[in-house]
């Protein structure tokens, strides 16, 4: 069998008392987009952290492409590329001198930037400060960011939030080509409608813990045509109720 390009093996990890992460295990396959869902607080950015290495976990492993991620490993991560929670920019300079900043240290040629930007509709702004961009703009900027060393795994973390529709139509296009080009993406949401027509699968979390699709199915009780929103929203609701993750 193939090895996966990312495999999430038991990740722990705890800030004081508040457990962030239990258990934490799945495996994305090469060429795929999958959707990492969950509820405000669930560990989606934690998650997307312990993988680039920024934050080390208690206990578990993370592999890309067959190697373990560790501080001294982090050659693993070259292939990796990631944008999580805000986009790291400088704001007193251009889109364009950003990007071009990274690309510099990943050797990527201007010609591969103007491709990005072209692919992502940036030229119109990509010339002007940061500072005055929108947290739309500021978003997609990130997400060519994330993709300048043209990575083979790409981490975005709600990188769909307070953008247009027209925009969130061309980004989700732009990682339709990328998957199609054999890349792999990994992209959390609060919500399975934003990543509709675009992911390949689902990982679903709450309060730390990855809830499996047969929990989720069973909470369709004999509906007709059940839908995967409705139905991880009362998994939710019901692991609310019952206190699990609560700290004693
Ligand atoms: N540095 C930190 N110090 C303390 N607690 C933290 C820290 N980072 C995350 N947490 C806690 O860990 C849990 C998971 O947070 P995380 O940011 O991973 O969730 P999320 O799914 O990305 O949420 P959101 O959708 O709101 O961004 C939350 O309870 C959060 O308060």
């Amino acid at each position: 069998m193939e090895t996966p390009i990312l495999q999430v093996s038991n990740i722990n990890k705890s800030f004081g008392r508040v457990r962030a992460l239990r258990d934490v295990s799945f495996a994305v396959t090469r060429g795929t987009i999958i959707g990492l869902v969950g509820p405000n607080g669930a560990g989606k950015s934690t998650t997307m952290k312990v993988i680039t290495g920024v934050t080390a976990p208690d206990v578990g492993e993370v592999q890309v492409a067959g190697e373990t991620v560790t501080m001294q490993q982090r050659h693993t991560l070259v292939r990796v590329g990631a944008l999580i929670e805000n986009p790291g920019l400088y704001s007193y300079m251009t889109g364009w001198d950003n990007l071009k900043l990274y690309a510099d240290v990943a050797g990527t040629s201007d010609d591969k930037i103007n491709e990005i930007v072209t692919q992502l509709d940036l030229a119109e702004f990509i010339n002007k400060k940061v500072k005055t961009y929108s947290w739309g703009m500021k978003q997609r900027v990130g997400v060519a960011l994330a993709m300048v060393n043209d990575p083979d795994l790409l981490l975005l973390d709600e990188p769909l939030n307070g953008m247009d529709p027209v925009s969130v139509a061309e980004v989700k296009a732009v990682l339709r080509e990328w998957r199609d080009a054999g890349k792999t993406i990994l992209i959390s949401s609060h919500t399975v409608r934003d990543l509709e027509g675009l992911v390949d699968d689902y990982i679903f979390i709450d309060r730390g813990e990855n809830i499996s699709r047969d929990e989720i199915l069973t909470a369709a009780d004999g509906k007709v045509d059940p839908d995967l929103e409705e139905m991880f929203a009362d998994v939710i609701a019901r692991r609310k109720q019952q206190g699990v993750g609560d700290v004693d």
